[in-house]
């Protein structure tokens, strides 16, 4: 389970990022391409330059760069999600259309595009193949979310029902099922406020808050990806303003640690611990890309205005997962 999220400041700045809430890691680690580089698309097997400089948390199989969450220099970000038993790839090239395999989309998007709705327009034209990088990777079952500068979001899913696209008004995501689905069932949740309710009576007994909090007894505490989407959808809707960078990369953590999976809370059919290995915030403005994992809770900071992207190879950082103090005395 994951969840992404975008939020704005009071001057217009986004942020974007996610919960990567998994039980194994990837090899994950922070990673450069720069625009020149080169990578052979396993669908159709020609040669793909990339055009902007991206950056994000990803991993190289063979020689393949892909990325869990990434933005380009221009700010336009994505997010893959876990989308198991819906997802749906084709299993041949599709005629007329631009063929991609789903591991390959964000760097498409990125890529090519400065806005989500280029990206919307661009998507008409693509089509999603079930072409693993190697015999050993199957494909990741993803859905994603994009957000720009501006702060507009879409959500992409692929079903066997196909290619849909959906305007994101609530800037979150987690995974199954459908986004209309999570969407619609926020309908159930328009009785929480942050605000205690007010004085009532019942039959001849006075009713009152016990408190702060009380507007939002039953938003659904537990961890499943219908629950957290009500969760960070609520919070996201409260938020007071945001009045700098400081303030919304603090925010942003803070958020994603309200639905955060938590070792012994989740654990997977075979007996594993399924927690929030990481946790990724994306400054679109600036392109700078913070992280914190769950063993190490200071921030980590790479910014892609301090590389030379003049260069063909991926440049990348070590994941750093051990706990660093700041002894006080
Ligand atoms: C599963 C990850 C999404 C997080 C999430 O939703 N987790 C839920 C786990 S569970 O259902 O609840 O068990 C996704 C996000 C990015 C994915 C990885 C990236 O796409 C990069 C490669 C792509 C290859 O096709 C598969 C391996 C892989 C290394 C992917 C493994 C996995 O599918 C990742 C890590």
């Amino acid at each position: 389970m994951c969840t992404a999220l975008s939020i704005k400041t009071a001057d217009n700045k986004v942020f974007f990022g996610r919960n990567m809430d998994l039980a194994y890691n990837f090899n994950q680690r922070v990673l450069i391409m720069p625009p020149n580089y080169q990578y052979q698309d396993k669908v159709t097997g020609n040669v793909v330059i990339n055009h902007k400089a991206i950056i994000g948390m990803g991993t190289v199989i063979d020689n393949h760069a892909t990325f869990a969450e990434a933005m380009n220099k221009d700010g336009l970000a994505c997010a893959g999600l876990n989308f198991g038993g819906y997802a749906y790839f084709e299993k041949e090239s599709v005629e007329g259309k631009l063929n991609i395999a789903p591991y390959d989309l964000i760097q498409w998007a990125l890529s090519n595009y400065t806005t989500v709705a280029e990206v919307k327009e661009a998507i008409k034209e693509i089509e999603l193949v079930d072409a693993p990088i190697n015999s050993e990777t199957p494909v990741a079952t993803l859905h994603w979310m994009l957000s720009d500068k501006s702060g507009e979001s879409i959500v992409v899913e692929k079903t066997v029902e196909g290619i849909k696209v959906y305007d994101n008004p609530v800037g979150v995501m987690t995974n199954n099922p459908t986004f209309d689905w999570h969407l619609t069932n926020l309908n159930e949740y328009l009785f929480l406020s942050p605000v205690h309710h007010k004085k009532s009576v019942w039959s001849n007994k006075e009713l009152h808050s016990l408190g702060i909090g009380s507007g939002t007894l039953g938003i659904p505490g537990d961890f499943a990806s219908v629950s957290r989407f009500v969760r960070i959808a609520f919070i996201r809707a409260n938020i007071p303003s945001i009045n700098s960078d400081n303030e919304a990369v603090s925010q942003f953590f803070n958020m994603l640690d309200y639905v955060k999976m938590v070792r012994g809370g989740a654990m997977t059919e075979e007996g594993v611990e399924d927690l929030t290995i990481y946790s990724s915030c994306m400054d679109l403005d600036h392109g700078i890309y913070f992280y914190r994992t769950y063993d190490n809770s200071r921030i980590n900071v790479i910014d892609i205005r301090k590389e030379n992207v003049e260069t063909t190879d991926i440049i990348s950082f070590p994941y750093l997962t051990e706990q660093d103090y700041n002894f006080q005395n």
